[in-house]
């Protein structure tokens, strides 16, 4: 940060049943077989994921930027493949679903689940689902993370409306994820709401935001998106019963046609190549025999424990009233430093990841559950018990010195009451606190930097600060505090982000 010179500044079970001896000896034949299909499914999912990037220019084809790895203690992630510049591309990816937040329940979860075409579900099964919703019965309970010796032991019950942190933690503390904070909002972004404040940024590799070609570089997964529109043989046959999965929880059964060979597809045992057990099939051999597969309670516990652990809060720029589920973003584990911004775009419909500072060959990729930038690792611990893990990442290392983290929190209150009296009455409030602030927020910028904080908080601060010194009539430095907003702001979300829009559109203001 540079100051102006006029300013100082598991496995994952699919549902358990009982089995017959005549099926137990099916289980046999077929476990053979099965494994090959376990390794098959791993295979394709690796490469789905690690799919040639295209040129959006010349449609050469590049190196893929990522691969789908294990990791201890974490289950699966993505690592890069190669050297990533600082806000590059490299997840653009229909989500399998959205649902309206405001509306979530389980049985819409579920449903959305039977809607989708039998290989999104196979895709959506293989997802890692910490343990945060039960059955009832507690015989039923499904350890399902994959992640190594990360098993939770919950036994509270998240429901969307009861969200059940149990961390006492403010809202604004709660973020994208919309895991424990299912039902919780997010303050919304944009340059209104989000006005933190902020300096002359200098990031890294800040040069290479605004006009690198890689920058527009994309990566499609296969899957179908959105506009898939041919209806799942679910859809029509399921004999979907709203009533039931109301309470995915209680022992109760219905059908879902179709979901056998789905299910046959999926990975029925520990990949060696992943070394982690991902998927123990034991359980699903009734699903060889029976032309309609039950779907079980504990099924249904699944999917919503898959949406509450995979589901991303949508930004659209003005309200995060959305969620989502994207197979590549849901791979990313968590860092308290993060090096990649998972984004939505409203226009494209697409869930996109970018760099938010530059990533070496064979550094993980990480993104933020949660709101990282002023929670002390007490707080940030207590909101990630909710995926079952304690984070390991640098910034929570033992010893490591708080005390950034502790000032830009102060900092945002300070800057908080400012912002509240702006909103108020702009006139009211004296020069003097203006300047206080934009110092307070140049400050704020340096620390965030100094944690390695890149993301679009940063971004946020920046607008901040231009729109006070806008304020104060000092408009070349508010137009330069816009300007390094906007790099800062594209490097997580990309030019074609309507939210990137709108912030050139409010640049314009400081120029004016
Ligand atoms: C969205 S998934 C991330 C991908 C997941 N590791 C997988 O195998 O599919 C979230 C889960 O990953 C694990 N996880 C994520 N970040 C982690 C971290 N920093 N340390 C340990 N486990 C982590 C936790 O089990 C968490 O519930």
């Amino acid at each position: 940060m540079v100051r102006t010179d006029e300013n100082d500044h598991s496995s994952t079970n699919l549902p358990t049943s009982d089995t017959t001896p005549s099926q137990t000896g099916k289980k046999k034949r077929h476990r053979a077989g099965k494994k090959d299909q376990s390794k098959r499914h791993r295979r394709q999912e690796r490469e789905a994921l690690s799919q040639t990037m295209i040129d959006d220019d010349s449609e050469s084809i590049e190196t893929p930027a990522f691969e789908l790895r294990s990791v201890e203690a974490k289950g699966l992630g993505l690592f890069a493949t190669r050297d990533i510049e600082v806000g590059e591309r490299i997840i653009q990816e229909a989500p399998l679903f959205i649902l309206p937040k405001s509306d979530i329940t389980n049985s819409l979860i579920i449903e959305s689940f039977i809607n989708l075409q039998p290989d999104q579900q196979v895709a959506y099964l293989e997802l890692c689902a910490h343990t945060t919703c039960i059955p009832r019965d507690e015989t039923e309970v499904e350890k399902t993370c994959v992640a190594e010796g990360s098993v939770s032991n919950s036994t509270e019950v998240h429901t969307p409306e009861n969200p059940g942190d149990g961390t006492g933690l403010s809202e604004e503390q709660i973020d994208r994820r919309s895991c424990a904070s299912d039902m919780q909002s997010f303050p919304p972004k944009g340059l209104d709401s989000g006005s933190d404040g902020g300096s002359i940024c200098k990031s890294p590799n800040a040069d290479s935001c605004g006009g690198d070609p890689s920058f527009r570089q994309t990566y499609k997964l296969e899957l179908p998106g959105p506009e898939a529109t041919t209806p799942s043989p679910l859809t029509k046959q399921s004999g979907f019963d709203r009533s039931i999965v109301d309470n995915p929880f209680e022992a109760r059964i219905w059908k879902v046609n179709g979901l056998k060979d789905a299910l046959e597809a999926t990975t029925t045992t520990t990949d060696p190549d992943m070394g982690s057990s991902v998927h123990d099939s034991s359980d699903d051999d009734q699903y060889q025999d029976v032309s309609a597969v039950e779907m079980t309670a504990s099924l249904a516990a699944r999917v919503v424990n898959i949406w509450r652990t995979n589901s991303y809060m949508l930004d659209d720029g003005i309200n995060l009233d959305h969620a989502g589920v994207g197979m590549a973003p849901s791979r990313l584990n968590h860092s308290c430093s993060p090096n990649v911004y998972v984004a939505f775009n409203s226009t494209s419909g697409y869930m996109t990841v970018q760099t938010v500072m530059p990533v070496a060959a064979g550094d993980e990729l990480c993104t933020a559950y949660i709101n990282v930038t002023d929670m002390q690792r007490t707080e940030r611990r207590a909101l990630l018990s909710a995926w079952g893990f304690e984070c390991g990442c640098v910034a929570c290392a033992d010893g490591r010195d708080e005390s950034r983290r502790r000032k830009i929190k102060e900092i945002k209150t300070r800057v908080g009451v400012v912002k509240m009296a702006m909103m108020e009455d702009l006139t009211a409030i004296p020069a003097a606190q203006l300047e206080q602030t934009v110092g307070d927020l140049l400050d704020q910028a340096t620390l965030m930097e100094e944690e390695s904080l890149f993301g679009p908080d940063l971004a946020d601060v920046c607008f901040g600060a231009a729109r006070c010194c806008l304020i104060l009539d000092r408009r070349e430095e508010a137009r330069q505090l816009q300007s390094e907003g906007l790099k800062v702001l594209l490097r997580g979300h990309g030019l074609d982000n309507p939210i990137c829009l709108a912030a050139f559109q409010a640049g314009d203001l400081c120029e004016a």
